[in-house]
């Protein structure tokens, strides 16, 4: 493999690379910096935790440190602490530059933000909806003279989960100039491909690892197969087992929704588990704390929605745990891919409730390899089943005290009104939908009735026949 010199970086920044412990270029940099500096468009697509962030922080610092000027470089990315953690690696990798970043995502001042926006830093790193609020609401910055525009994590941004970025994504692209170059990178590009084409079209570059298996080597990937109501049980056995066998461990959990994320964290609590919660319903400042607790190892397990799915480089983290099998393959690859980063190994391991196996064979055939089943002595968790339980229902029941319900009603009212959407209206609208999903649901019901009751009867006519038949059979042989 070439170094960074040879692929063209001069030569501070490859020293400057050597000293964070950048010393050779990974698969997708070596593939992808050289025609970055030619000036090409650029669309990546490598595994997770193999380098892609480095892969556009390098050519761009490059590109950069030759003619310095205005805002050179946005780069757009899902989650706000992405975003910290890419403007972490511009930091350390352009400091011989002197290099100005600027951070812009929600939760936090936008006062700060736009004053800091007007100082014309050279990088800004952004959360699509607080972007483009800014570029919405005031005329103190301008991205017209941008060179380069990352999308980083870019099939996530363009697609319509439930955060949607696609109004924001809009006013971003009209605010950016058209001769520019554009990077894309993520581990799952595959199925937006087309879309972010029409993006890229100063002679596009596409690379994408050659590689059967969509997930790294070194992770390696079980499922435990867990009847619903004593998942709980399993999960504290698992975290249990972990810190008596390990001096050193990390772990993250992921979970389907803010509630679960919320109930699991304070379960751990209550058996002494050092664990914190990362969701989406907690406030900005509470978020950075989590993380920067979980990062500094004071908290060894992380339980998360799939607000961390994407993109965070912890490198102590050995486990993933999926409380809930995800629902989309591509969620699954994101989310194991939180460990076995950068060469280092790690184990995934995916609790799987009888309705879950459907997702288990999708995720199989995404990622072509076959889960190996993960192996529990079910005795242990007998052992502790009623506890975990009643701890969980104490739990719900303290939660339920502090309104979390509420809180997120009202969240969700907030979202919808900066939406330019009336919460009524569409409360209203849902209403009327639940009615006719009710309806359809209630018919449906007792078509199903019917025929249940048609199949009951010709059962037991069917039987009754039989009965008949061997009764005269039976008298036959007795005369
Ligand atoms: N050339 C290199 N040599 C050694 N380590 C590297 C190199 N490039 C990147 N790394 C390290 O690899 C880790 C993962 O990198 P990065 O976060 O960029 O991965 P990624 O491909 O963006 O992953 P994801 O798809 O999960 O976002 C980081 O800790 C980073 O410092």
């Amino acid at each position: 493999m070439a170094t960074f010199r040879e692929l063209g970086l001069a030569p501070w920044l490859a020293e400057q690379a050597r000293q964070v412990g950048l010393s050779r270029p990974t698969a997708v940099q070596a593939a992808c910096i050289p025609p970055v500096l030619q000036g090409r468009d650029c669309l990546g697509c490598a595994k997770t935790g193999s380098g892609k962030t480095a892969a556009f922080v390098l050519p761009v610092l490059q590109q950069l440190s030759e003619d310095p000027y205005g805002i050179f470089c946005l780069v757009l990315t899902p989650t706000r602490e992405l975003a910290y953690q890419i403007a972490e690696q511009f930091r350390v990798l352009g400091k011989p530059l002197g290099l100005k970043d600027c951070v812009v995502v929600g939760g936090l001042d936008m006062v700060a933000q736009a004053l800091e926006l007007s100082r014309k830093p050279h990088v800004v790193i952004a959360t699509p909806g607080r972007l483009a609020d800014h570029l919405r609401s005031s005329n103190t910055f301008s991205l017209k003279k941008l060179k380069f525009l990352v999308l980083d994590e870019a099939d996530r941004l363009f697609e319509q989960g439930c955060a949607d970025f696609t109004a924001d994504l809009e006013v971003i692209l009209e605010a950016v100039p058209a001769r520019r170059q554009t990077l894309l990178f993520s581990a799952t590009l595959t199925a937006t491909l087309s879309e972010l084409k029409s993006l890229a079209m100063n002679k596009p570059f596409f690379w994408e690892a050659e590689s059967e298996v969509r997930t790294v080597e070194e992770l390696d990937q079980r499922y435990l197969l867990v009847p619903e109501a004593v998942k709980d049980a399993y999960l504290v056995h698992l975290i249990q087992t972990f810190q008596d066998e390990h001096e050193d461990w990390s772990v993250i959990i992921f979970t389907k929704t803010c509630k679960e994320c919320q109930i699991l964290n304070m379960m751990l609590r209550k058996f002494k588990f050092p664990s914190v919660a990362l969701h989406s319903m907690m406030k900005q400042r509470q978020r950075f704390a989590a993380l920067a607790k979980f990062k500094s190892s004071i908290f060894k397990i992380l339980i998360a929605t799939d607000l961390a799915a994407r993109g965070l480089d912890i490198p102590t983290v050995q486990v993933v745990i999926n409380h809930n099998t995800p629902g989309l393959p591509k969620i699954y690859i994101h989310r194991v891919g939180r460990t076995a980063r950068a060469g280092r190994n790690g184990m995934a391991i995916t609790m799987v409730t009888q309705y879950d196996i459907h997702l288990v064979h999708a995720i199989e055939e995404e990622i072509k390899m076959k889960l190996q089943e993960f192996s529990v002595e079910e005795r242990f968790v007998l052992d502790i089943l009623t506890h975990v339980n009643v701890t969980r229902r104490e739990c719900e029941i303290e939660l339920e005290c502090m309104d979390f319900d509420e809180k997120k009603e009202i969240n969700k009212r907030k979202q919808m009104i900066l939406e330019g959407k009336d919460p009524d209206l569409e409360a209203k609208r849902k209403a009327e939908l639940d009615k006719i999903k009710k309806k359809n649901k209630k018919f449906r019901d007792k078509v199903q009735q019917t025929l249940q009751e048609q199949k009951q009867l010709q059962m037991k006519r069917k039987l009754q026949k039989r009965m008949e038949r061997k009764n005269r059979l039976q008298a036959k042989e007795e005369k």
